[in-house]
């Protein structure tokens, strides 16, 4: 049985100036996914295209196996999506916004909309249009668990969100994840909330998968390593991600294989340590793979 909620397949976007892809991803259920990028690496496109607001050139997106296209309706009651979708109803108020948009949900749940509503301390009473950024990320946030999908779809969710509702929003993601049926999808440019909420980072560059990776793996198996001298004999080693000549230093993604081949190669380990995710995320946004 297909247990991806979601099957990216060779998915391109061309805009005059930037090309997203070819694009394929596959996320499982019951897993949280940060997609990590520089600005203008693609990420929102990523997901107009995955919410269909825009149409690709090339490449198919299944949602729980199902065709977006041909099953946009109900793919999109399972998603909750957080993303500058509700701009042009900026002349409702909040409540009336919420009225319009539970109806476009069968599994929307009042009781818990009113939850979430006095939770982030969202005024209902005033015009969308005419709400802060951080309130409109709010009332976008609680839109869009208010109908209970099974995926959270969140481009940038905590962009301009105080620190209070930064919190409650990563516990809220937090219990929505807890039952390992549900799963997030997140575009943050906030490494902490990809350390708390996520397990796999995909980073994107130029419109292009660059890699993705466990983030355990990163604890539990990269290190940087400082050599008496770099052994031009590992240079194309696949366990070497990268390396410095001065002072001469790599880094791994499998620190205990790589002691033992510098052994085997004689070069002496001056000094060992484990390489934390901000730098892992900061070397693959930036290099050039
Ligand atoms: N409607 C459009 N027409 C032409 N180019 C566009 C359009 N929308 C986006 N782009 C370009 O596509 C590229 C990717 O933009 P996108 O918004 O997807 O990036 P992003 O990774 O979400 O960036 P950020 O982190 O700044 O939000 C950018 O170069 C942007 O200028």
């Amino acid at each position: 049985m297909d247990t991806n909620v979601l099957n990216i397949n060779g998915l391109t976007k061309n805009y005059k100036k930037f090309s997203l892809g070819p694009l394929d991803l596959q996320i499982e259920k019951g897993t949280a996914v940060a997609i990590v990028g520089a600005n203008g690496s693609g990420k929102s496109t990523l997901f107009r295209l995955l919410m269909n607001v825009l149409q690709p050139e090339a490449g198919s997106i299944e949602w729980f196996g199902q065709n977006l296209l041909r099953k946009e309706t109900e793919i999109k009651g399972e998603v909750g999506y957080v993303g500058d979708m509700l701009e042009p109803f900026g002349h409702l108020k909040i409540k009336e916004l919420a009225a319009l948009v539970s109806h476009w949900f069968p599994s929307w749940d009042e009781k818990y909309y009113s939850q979430l509503i006095k939770r982030y301390q969202v005024d209902e009473e005033v015009k969308f249009g005419k709400s802060s950024k951080g309130t409109k990320k709010k009332v976008e946030l609680v839109l869009a668990m208010s109908h209970r999908p099974s995926v959270l779809l969140l481009d940038e969710p905590s962009a301009g969100l105080d620190i209070s509702s930064q919190r409650k929003m990563k516990e809220d993601l937090i219990s929505f994840m807890e039952d390992g049926e549900k799963s997030i999808i997140l575009a943050t440019h906030n490494v902490e909330e990809v350390k708390q909420i996520c397990d796999f980072i995909t980073i994107l560059r130029d419109g292009k998968e660059v890699c993705t990776f466990m983030k355990d793996d990163i604890y539990d198996n990269w290190g940087r390593i400082w050599v008496e001298k770099f052994p031009q004999g590992l240079k194309n080693n696949p366990n070497i991600i990268a390396y410095e000549e001065n002072p001469p230093q790599i880094v791994t993604n499998n620190i205990r294989e790589m002691e033992d081949l510098l052994q085997t190669e004689q070069v002496r380990i001056i000094n060992m340590q484990r390489v934390n995710l901000e730098e892992v995320i900061e070397y693959f946004v930036d290099t050039e793979q």
